[in-house]
């Protein structure tokens, strides 16, 4: 899995590469201006800029010089450069003020240059010129933001609407260097304004702020840049991007001759029906995807009025009813339990997980708990049962996350990131955070983040299966935390290939794909 670090972090693996590996600043830079040409004309579909026009946005930090290297490289290669300085000339010192005299010199050469020394004088010009591509090297992790939305000030404010103003009326690509300017590296959180880049060139490794809030629209594409920075100075980072081969680690495949009993038995308590109404879909989502998932044994208890309705959409499935005595009977046989889809929000919904979490052969077990289930928890106080429980798995989306520490959901929509975090310390769980991207924190452990999955998982029902795919993978041996991360990643790719159409997926189409998700996974013969 791919690191993906803060702007401290990020900080701290340059100053390790160059403090400890001894690779020099101006090497870094030298590589990171070279990566972005070599992506830029990847993205033109282009061998060479020769004959092409570029417009460079320099600030005064170590991003501008990245911008400088590009100029001088892109002039070497045949393309005409107008590069704005926002700042006075020698503010940056360093990487960036050595590649500036270069540059400077390249001037005396009669080359395609314009160098304006402020964004005045360089708007009558840039204005009414055609670029192929404009280039936001003004700020990247060095960017301080007091507060989402603050003021960015002048001239960084300027230089962003110029490039803002030609994105919009031209047919230029706009690239961002490392970070579009505005947006904050680490929390995700943008300035107002900020850079809309088409596609971003982010140096060395992944950044949080370019999955989280503002980032991925900001962003655009986002490519991470080699640039001599090993991976082992990004060993402890506090996050990683789950990908493909992860997901595909974490997905037992049966062994021959294995039998049902040996490929995952999973218990789902789940569904609920009162006089007036019954809440059923949500189960039969769950079991599906549990099945679906590769679980050898799938039991599920719900309410004997939705049993045969479970009999005919999920024939796999056992069905049990809701006494004690059978629900811990299979709890015993079980190796993964989930509790919560549709259990319904009634005072006897809340009496019924507080008796299965006081009871033993439910809560030493993997046990995964999920919407109604983590309701009754907040509504009856239960959250310091958790820490006592050896493992356990929560999935909740920010309003239910918000319920369960007593604040609103705006706080946990401010920094997600922390919200997980504190909440599996707190009480020793491991937290699966729904949202873009999904978040898996475990105590004292570096988060997991997914990014698989459009906005196609945004309907009705999808939680549901999700949950019921995480107890199948637990079942099947993984530990709660690795269910979690591959059953978010599978969910997301089934969620893709449900349909070419995003907004016409519903939730049983997702269950459906699931197979597919998988299957694309593996060389399997015909
Ligand atoms: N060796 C390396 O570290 C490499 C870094 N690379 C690139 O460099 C940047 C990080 O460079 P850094 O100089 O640390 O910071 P920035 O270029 O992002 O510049 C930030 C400057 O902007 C000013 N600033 C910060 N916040 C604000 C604000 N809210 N309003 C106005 N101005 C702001 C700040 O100046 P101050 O005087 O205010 O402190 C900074 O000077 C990294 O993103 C990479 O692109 C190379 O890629 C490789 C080596
Ligand atoms: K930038």
């Amino acid at each position: 899995m791919q690191p993906v670090l803060t702007a401290i972090e990020m900080q701290q693996a340059d100053s390790a590469a160059i403090e400890k590996l001894h690779i020099s600043p101006i090497c870094l830079m030298e590589l990171a201006g070279k990566e972005c040409i070599g992506y830029m004309l990847e993205k033109l579909s282009l061998e060479s800029p020769e004959g092409l026009q570029f417009l460079i946005v320099a600030g005064k930090g170590n991003n501008g010089g990245d911008g400088f290297v590009i100029a001088r490289h892109l002039l070497n290669l045949g393309a005409a450069v107008d590069l704005v300085l926002l700042y006075p000339e020698g503010a940056a010192g360093g990487a960036a003020e050595a590649n500036m005299s270069i540059l400077r010199a390249y001037e005396e050469e009669g080359l395609p240059l314009r160098i304006f020394n402020s964004i005045e004088e360089a708007i009558p010009f840039v204005s009414e010129q055609e670029y192929s591509v404009t280039i936001d090297a003004m700020t990247g992790t060095g960017l301080r933001l007091e507060a989402p939305g603050a003021p960015l000030l002048s001239p960084l404010a300027e230089g962003v609407e110029l490039l803002n103003a030609l994105h919009e009326r031209s047919e230029a690509l706009c690239m961002a260097v490392d970070i579009p300017t505005g947006l904050d590296a680490t929390s995700g959180h943008a300035a107002m304004p900020a850079v809309t880049a088409d596609f971003t060139i982010t140096m060395g490794f992944m950044k949080t702020g370019l999955l989280l809030q503002d980032g991925p629209e900001l962003c655009g594409e986002v490519h991470v840049a080699e640039i001599s920075i090993p991976g082992f100075l990004a060993e402890d980072a506090g996050a990683f991007l789950i990908d493909e081969s992860f997901a595909a680690e974490h997905f037992a495949l049966r062994s021959e001759g294995s039998a049902k009993h040996m490929n995952g038995k999973v218990l789902i308590i789940a569904g609920s029906s009162t006089g007036e109404s019954s809440m059923g879909g949500a189960a039969l989502l769950a079991a599906g995807a549990a099945v679906k998932t590769g679980a050898g044994y799938v039991a599920v208890s719900i309410p004997p009025s939705l049993a045969a309705t479970l009999h005919i959409a999920v024939p796999e499935a056992i069905v049990i009813g809701r006494d004690m005595d059978s629900l811990m009977e299979k709890a015993r046989w079980s190796e993964a339990i989930l509790i919560g889809p549709g259990l319904g929000r009634s005072p006897e919904s809340i009496d019924l997980v507080r008796a299965l979490l006081s009871h033993p052969d439910i809560f030493e077990k993997k046990l995964i708990l999920d919407a109604d289930a983590l309701y009754a928890i907040a509504e009856a106080g239960l959250q310091n049962v958790l820490s006592a429980m050896p493992e356990v798995l929560i999935t909740p989306h920010y309003g239910e996350l918000a319920r369960l520490t007593g604040t609103d959901a705006g706080s946990v929509t401010k920094d997600p990131l922390a919200a997980a975090t504190r909440f599996a310390d707190t009480y020793s769980t491991t937290v699966l955070l729904k949202g873009r991207p999904t978040i898996i924190a475990k105590e004292s452990g570096p988060v997991l983040l997914n990014t698989s999955g459009t906005e196609a998982l945004a309907t009705a029902g999808t939680g549901d299966v999700l949950s019921g795919m995480v107890a199948a993978l637990a079942a099947k041996g993984e530990c709660l935390p690795e269910a979690a991360a591959a059953a978010a990643w599978f969910h997301g790719r089934a969620g893709d290939l449900a349909s070419d159409v995003s907004s016409l997926v519903s939730a049983s189409m997702v269950r459906d794909a699931i197979p597919s998700a998988i299957e694309e996974m593996f060389d399997f013969e015909d």
